[in-house]
């Protein structure tokens, strides 16, 4: 069995990506941001605080059949960007992409920080991180990949994010026509819960790769590429325009400036970021300074492949041979 769902850019810059993904009986569709680099499936729901939940879709498990309430469980997580959320627990069928998981954990949110009030394109996350990483208590639950991983044809998933165009998760299956290159697969390390690797070295502007390593995450949650203060201003050194933007924080520059290429290596093969793509967005609707995609880590103190570099390539999130696959789009 397989499973296959379309992801869109939720707006201009890229911001997030967003699913639909369907929840009870009968089915309560919401859009929904999936996560590798978290590992939690939680919603806005009947039980978030009607001020809070205005404007979201939102999940009644009342009003689904095969709500089953996981009694005594609680949740409560904190992201990288400071956002929270927390609630209780109820078991429902899940459906993704045409794949069902019929008693997956779905986490209900009764508290909700402001970012995600305010971020009304979505509805809450799948975490498609690794178990160990779930925040339900006393029992941590299952990543709904985990619990379709034994299903599928085979227990992977691939992620096809793109630039203002529709993209896809596919389930179970690598659909090779979405890259122009080989996969190139390195070792996952799930320990944390998100999906570790290392990039064997890095260049700017087609240049050959240098061999200094990266060890960093590949997170379909987070926006941009975040990597160390070096490799940035090698980067930005290449931009004549670029300075750092306090009020922005982080590197800005002329909207106009043609910006050189990002690559990097790994597992043999070469994935070059465009400048396009590391041209973020204005950083106000009109004007002319741009926002890049590339910046700092070190506020962060972990490596970052996010979305500007997942644009780049087909990614494979292969579970069963704990690796990541990476192939040029
Ligand atoms: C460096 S860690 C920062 C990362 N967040 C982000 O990357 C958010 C995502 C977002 C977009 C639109 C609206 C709201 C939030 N974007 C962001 O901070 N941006 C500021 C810079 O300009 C680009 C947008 C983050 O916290 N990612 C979370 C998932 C994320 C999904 C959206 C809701 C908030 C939580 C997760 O991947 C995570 O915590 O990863 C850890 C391992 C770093």
């Amino acid at each position: 069995q397989t499973g296959s769902a379309n992801t869109n850019p939720s707006d201009s810059a890229d911001d997030e990506y967003i699913t639909s993904v369907s929840i009870g009986t009968p089915a309560q569709v919401l859009p929904l941001d999936f996560d590798t680099g978290s590992s939690d499936l939680w919603v806005f729901s009947s039980e978030t605080p009607k001020s809070s939940a205005s404007g979201h879709v939102t999940y009644s498990p009342s009003k689904s059949s095969t709500a089953k309430k996981l009694s005594g469980s609680t949740w409560s997580i904190e992201y990288g960007d400071k956002s929270s959320s927390s609630g209780d627990v109820y078991t429902d069928v899940v459906t993704i992409g045409g794949f069902s998981v019929k008693t997956q954990a779905v986490e209900s949110a009764t508290k909700v920080s402001t970012q995600f009030v305010q971020d009304t394109v979505i509805s809450g996350l799948v975490g498609l991180g690794f178990d160990i990483g779930n925040q339900v208590s006393p029992r941590p639950q299952k990543t709904w990949f985990s619990n379709a991983a034994s299903s599928l044809a085979e227990p992977l998933f691939t992620a096809d994010l793109r630039h203002q165009e529709t993209g896809s998760y596919n389930f179970g299956f690598i659909d090779t026509s979405l890259a122009k290159g080989t996969i190139g697969y390195t070792p996952a390390d799930g320990s944390e819960g998100y999906w570790g690797f290392t990039a064997t070295g890095y260049s700017v502007g087609g240049a050959k790769l240098n061999r200094n390593s990266i060890t960093g995450i590949a997170d379909t949650g987070t926006t941009l590429l975040l990597l160390p203060d070096n490799i940035v201003d090698a980067y930005y050194n290449n931009v004549e325009s670029a300075q750092y933007d306090d009020s922005q924080e982080g590197v800005v520059f002329d909207c106009d400036e043609d910006l050189p290429s990002f690559s990097f290596g790994v597992g043999g093969q070469t994935i070059t970021i465009s400048g396009d793509l590391l041209n973020l967005t204005p950083i106000e609707e009109g004007s002319s300074t741009c926002f890049g995609g590339l910046q700092s880590s070190s506020d962060i103190g972990i490596n970052i492949f996010g979305d500007v570099a997942l644009k780049a390539a087909l990614v494979v999130f292969d579970l069963g041979n704990e690796r990541l696959g990476w192939a040029q789009k």
